[in-house]
């Protein structure tokens, strides 16, 4: 562990004051809506796409950290957090649902992702399992559905790319790679319940290093139906899905 400030975060050790908990959501306007729903929160740094807040639950220090979109930048919040000491990660994102059955506002807590990204391979060969830590993704389901959300566990699709890779073919060229045509009919077919960007990263690095991590997320918008959220239903989600994540670490840490 390091009294220096690490290369992107900005802070250190002292800073952290003992958190071995860390909230990384992708955005960082979400990291101080989450630090609000703590005791004392306070504003550490802001760097990049990295926002920083420090809080108490139960009179226990946890860092709030965005990570930005994507497996790279995730895995540089997750690595500086653990020189720290930070052993614990908790992703809350929002996510897009691919089952009919999923509706906008429902809540999602992943198993294990599917690795669509490129970073895990960094740490670990393709073999190994993107899969969520069990005691953490246990309390997060519990924590969920104590939010009076439907919930649904199971294995998500995790891209490098929003458009792509998630099958979007509302863009600017219309062009999806061969590669990707029909591969969301494919992880339907697999009962993969959503895509979103960062949990394959996160989940095999890590599962890989002995680190804890789960991941949780607000549907903001089903698949089969349309391709655009509706912005008032979002921050509803958002709100809801924060209120889990925050749940889950107090949990977590009086468990
Ligand atoms: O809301 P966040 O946590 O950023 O998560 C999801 O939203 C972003 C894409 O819009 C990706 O980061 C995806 O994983
Ligand atoms: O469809 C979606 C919605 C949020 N985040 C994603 O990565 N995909």
């Amino acid at each position: 562990m390091t009294e220096q400030t690490v290369f992107h975060l900005g802070v250190n050790l002292s800073d952290l004051e003992g958190a071995t908990m860390a909230i990384i959501p992708g955005d960082p306007a979400r990291v101080e809506k989450i630090a609000a729903l703590m005791d004392s929160p306070k504003f550490l740094a802001s760097h990049r796409e990295y926002t920083l807040f420090l809080g108490k639950l139960d009179g226990q220090s946890v860092v709030v950290c965005s990570t930005g979109i994507g497996g790279p930048s995730t895995s540089i919040a997750v690595e500086e957090l653990a020189q720290l000491g930070v052993r614990t990660f908790l992703r809350v994102g929002t996510t897009g649902a691919i089952q009919p059955h999923i509706n906008v506002g429902d809540i999602i807590v992943t198993t294990g992702s599917v690795r669509l990204d490129g970073a895990s391979l960094h740490f670990a060969p393709m073999e190994f399992p993107a899969v969520s830590d069990f005691d953490v993704t246990t309390v997060m389901k519990q924590a969920a559905d104590e939010s009076g959300a439907a919930v649904h566990t199971g294995v998500t699709a995790s891209s490098d790319t929003f458009y792509p890779g998630q099958e979007r073919y509302d863009t600017f060229s219309g062009r999806v790679r061969r590669h990707f045509q029909g591969s969301m009919e494919e992880w339907q077919a697999m009962g993969v319940l959503n895509f979103e960007m960062e949990s394959a990263t996160l989940l095999t690095m890590c599962a890989s290093s002995g680190l804890k991590a789960g991941c949780v997320a607000g549907v903001i918008v089903n698949r089969t139906q349309k391709e655009i959220p509706n912005p008032e239903s979002m921050a509803e989600t958002e709100a809801r899905s924060i209120k889990v994540v925050v749940e889950s670490a107090r949990k977590l840490l009086n468990a």
